[in-house]
């Protein structure tokens, strides 16, 4: 291991309470995480779970009051107003509403960035405003105003303000949340493409599901705590589950690993278990009666299930095998057969889902035939 700790922001135990009503209400309750150089990170969770709370921290937007919690090897515990601000100006932030300043032009919107960073280069300032609005896309407009864009125009302006510095952390505060589906996923795409090439890390608040297979790593609050890796993946694939529900099925969801050339599922074996891909990809294929294989599909993306056919029919049984598709061994998440039962009866949504899934697959099929 190195001894030079180049951890972005390392978190432990940190707990944060707000005072309501003359009574102080904890809403962060020990969190502990480690964000790396050029690492993209989702936060998701319901409302009201800490996300924001947890951001404003690291971004020093308010002070630490329990817990540990290092920017840029620097303690933020007990530091103090001035320093806060100095930490501050060597964050990148973008927010859900843009935060625009109206009566600037665009480059002058990047270019204030710069002006309150230590190292301000008048001389350069403008230049570098300009290259930054030109890799977002935006290099002939500089010269407009926020009024003459659209919302994902905005957006763009705004994540070439958090990067013209070239700051090692990016925080975004729901910065899909005004912009239709796919300009959204453009606005991840661009967020991940330029810091990824800043070498920047990247903290990113979203409730979209949609975009989440984007993700370095996920991490899933749950009434003020992070939620294990397992409740993460589950809450990925079925977003309907509430969370203590979550919690539940999560901590009977076992995480298992195959390696190539072995079998996850085999045809005709009673339906037991149902499975969500963590890592890895998998062939799904079938036996014919004349001993012919026929390929049915391949899976590969994060956060994909199967072994539900059998469970939700009625033999009962598998009606195709799995596979590990290539070298690489496969992650899965298993949840045993009464414990799923359990978990679509309780949440109508999630059996709408998985049903509705499976059908499609089972029309595929039948139309392969
Ligand atoms: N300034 C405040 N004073 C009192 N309570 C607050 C304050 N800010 C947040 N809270 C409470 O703290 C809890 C966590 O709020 P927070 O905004 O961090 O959650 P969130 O996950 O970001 O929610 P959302 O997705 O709705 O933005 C909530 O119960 C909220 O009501």
């Amino acid at each position: 291991m190195s001894n030079t700790d180049d951890t972005i922001v390392k978190i432990r135990g940190l707990k944060h309470s707000y005072k309501d009503a003359s009574v102080m209400k904890q809403v962060l309750h020990g969190i502990d995480i480690d964000v790396r150089p050029g690492q993209n990170v989702f936060l998701t969770g319901y409302s009201g779970s800490g996300k924001t709370t947890l951001i404003s921290l690291v971004g020093c937007l308010r002070s630490v009051q329990e817990g540990s919690l290092k920017l840029f090897g620097a303690e933020l515990h007990k530091a103090s107003p001035r320093k806060l601000l100095e930490m501050r100006k060597r964050v990148g932030y973008v927010f859900q509403h843009f935060n625009l300043l109206d009566f600037m032009s665009i480059r002058q919107n990047v270019q204030q960035s710069l002006e309150i960073q230590p190292d301000y280069n008048a001389k350069t300032a403008r230049a570098q405003a300009e290259e930054m609005l030109d890799a977002v896309g935006l290099g002939d407009r500089v010269n407009d105003y926020p009024a003459d864009l659209s919302g994902g125009q905005k957006q763009r302006v705004a994540i070439a303000r958090a990067l013209v510095h070239r700051p090692k952390l990016l925080i975004a505060d729901e910065p899909t949340a005004a912009l239709d589906t796919s300009t959204g996923r453009d606005i991840i795409d661009l967020v991940q493409r330029l810091s990824k090439a800043q070498n920047s890390a990247a903290i990113i608040v979203t409730h979209n599901m949609r975009i989440l297979d984007r993700a370095d790593e996920i991490l899933h609050m749950i009434d003020g705590r992070i939620g294990t890796a397992i409740t993460e993946q589950i809450s990925l694939v079925l977003p309907n589950l509430d969370d203590r529900h979550l919690a539940e099925i999560a901590s009977k969801a076992v995480s298992r690993e195959f390696q190539s050339g072995e079998q996850i599922l085999k045809q005709g074996d009673p339906a037991d278990a149902f499975f969500i891909l963590v890592k890895g990809a998998v062939n799904v294929f079938r036996q014919e009666t004349n001993g012919s294989r026929s390929d049915l599909a391949h899976f590969h993306k994060r956060g994909t299930y199967f072994g539900e056919m059998g469970l939700l029919t009625e033999n009962g049984r598998r009606n195709a095998s799995i596979e590990v598709r290539g070298d690489q061994p496969v992650r899965v998440l298993e949840i045993k057969a009464a414990d799923f039962s359990e978990m679509i009866s309780r949440s109508r949504a999630t059996r709408a889902v998985i049903t509705d899934e499976m059908w499609s697959r089972f029309n595929v099929d039948t139309q392969a035939e």
